[in-house]
């Protein structure tokens, strides 16, 4: 029993509201990093990061992320920063991981657009991702078996392309 997609991707990209549609295509369970952090702590992205800082936030996020995997064969979609932890990444190893790719402009216009707070783009959205991309693109692609891109495909193109693979 192992984890059937993975995926992994810039903030903004489409991990969740994909994973949550190749979830339902598949008929199989759906698990959120992020989601799961703000149910098992009972606190706000925003607020863990207030309290404990970008470090607080990936020690839990590391945790909540091995807990979910364990004998878990569903999909799984990981916060946009996941993968800076070391131990994140060896546990995905193996895995059918997923990497969302999509350009600058684009990602821009989706966090722009979505409501979600995202405590590490909020003074200049435009500067961080620049910032954010040249620290992780590197480490998206080490954990990434499958790269999918969504620059100007709907979701329901990216679910598509998924489920091709996986099928
Ligand atoms: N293929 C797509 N085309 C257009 N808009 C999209 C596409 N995929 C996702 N979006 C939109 O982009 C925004 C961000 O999507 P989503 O929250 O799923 O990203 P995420 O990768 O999970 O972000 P985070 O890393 O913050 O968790 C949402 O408003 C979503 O509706
Ligand atoms: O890119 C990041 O580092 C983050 C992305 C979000 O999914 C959240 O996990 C949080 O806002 C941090
Ligand atoms: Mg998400």
């Amino acid at each position: 029993m192992s984890v059937k997609a993975v995926f992994v991707g810039m903030p903004g990209s489409g991990k969740s509201t994909v994973g949550r549609n190749v979830a339902r295509q598949l008929g199989t369970e759906f698990r959120d990093s992020d989601a799961l952090i703000e149910e098992t702590t009972g606190r706000t992205i925003p607020q863990i990061f207030e309290d404990g800082g970008e470090s607080g936030f990936r020690d839990i996020e590391a945790a909540v992320i091995q807990e979910a995997l364990d004998g878990y064969d569903g999909v799984l979609s990981l916060g946009g920063g996941a993968v800076l932890t070391e131990s994140t990444r060896a546990a995905l190893k193996g895995h059918p991981v997923f990497l969302i790719d999509v350009a600058p402009e684009e990602l821009l216009r989706r966090v722009t657009k979505s409501r979600t707070v995202r405590p590490l783009l909020v003074d200049d959205p435009e500067l961080r991702l620049r910032e954010l991309r040249e620290q992780r693109e590197h480490l998206y692609r080490e954990v990434a078996r499958h790269t999918v891109s969504s620059d100007e495909t709907p979701v329901a193109g990216v679910v598509a392309a998924v489920l091709e693979v996986l099928a």
